[in-house]
């Protein structure tokens, strides 16, 4: 008689610059594979929004970190239905607004803001059954750096840029030209920053998602998880 041995969860790392498919690829392979979903942006973001909403000057460092641990911020791991509050209330909505991209960056490169936001990724992804797809810019470097799979993903600016265009609407849309110099800006600050910069983990493949469509980029990761499962078996 066989005995059931409880399979551990599979951690999967997926970083990126902005508007290299992190979210949209993550979240189809959490679905795929019967896995959790944590958007880490959608975090740093909710703890941005916090701050603004509370007049917390956010080009200053001390006052960003002395208020840190006040918003209460909770994430939702179905990627079906990702969800994310701050005490209590629904933000996926405004935390995608101009205002929060834009203050996003100085807010993340706080290290108080990213210690408290650490150790909640850490403890959801510890919590995970099946496994998880956590998407950011430190996973497989800093929050995770046991993962089983790393994926760094990356396309060309021209190309994030008209993906990313392509997808604003009404007063959130702006043109190609700026669309790009902004994702450039924020890449650089979040490259730049001395706190867990975006960088990819020596042991992550790299993919350039440039030519590849979506379901692709998809299958391809996939096909890194089942390799890394058929390994370990
Ligand atoms: N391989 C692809 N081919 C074409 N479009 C894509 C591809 N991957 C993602 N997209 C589209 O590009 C846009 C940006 O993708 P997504 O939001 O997943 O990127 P991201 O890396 O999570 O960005 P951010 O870091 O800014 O949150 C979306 O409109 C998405 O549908
Ligand atoms: N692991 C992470 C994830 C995100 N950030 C910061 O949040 C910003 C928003 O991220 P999106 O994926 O929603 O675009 C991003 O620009 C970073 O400043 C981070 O620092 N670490």
């Amino acid at each position: 008689m066989r005995t059931a041995v409880a399979e551990t969860p599979v951690i999967v790392a997926i970083d990126g610059p902005s508007g290299t498919g992190k979210s949209s690829t993550s979240k189809a392979v959490a679905e795929r594979t019967g896995f959790g979903y944590l958007d880490t942006g959608a975090q740093y973001r909710a703890m941005t929004w916090w701050m603004l909403g509370n007049g917390v000057d956010i080009a200053d460092p001390a006052a960003v970190a002395a208020v840190a641990d006040k918003p209460v911020i909770v994430s939702g791991t179905d990627p079906m239905a990702p969800t994310i509050t701050v005490d209590g209330t629904d933000v996926s909505l405004p935390i995608r607004g101009r205002a929060v991209t834009e203050a996003v960056s100085a807010v993340s490169a706080v290290p108080e803001v990213r210690a408290l936001i650490t150790e909640l990724q850490r403890s959801i992804a510890a919590h995970a059954e099946a496994g998880i797809v956590v998407e950011g810019r430190d996973i497989g470097t800093t929050v995770l750096p046991g993962a089983d799979v790393k994926i760094f993903l990356t396309a060309s600016p021209a190309v994030r840029a008209a993906r990313r265009s392509a997808e604003l609407t009404g007063q959130e849309a702006a043109g190609v030209a700026a669309t790009q110099a902004a994702l450039a800006r924020r890449d650089a600050a979040d490259s730049g920053r001395k706190a867990s910069p975006l960088a990819k983990a020596d042991d992550a493949v790299e993919v350039d998602t440039s030519e590849l469509t979506l379901p692709q980029v998809i299958e391809c990761v996939v096909t890194l998880i089942e390799a890394r499962k058929r390994s370990e078996r």
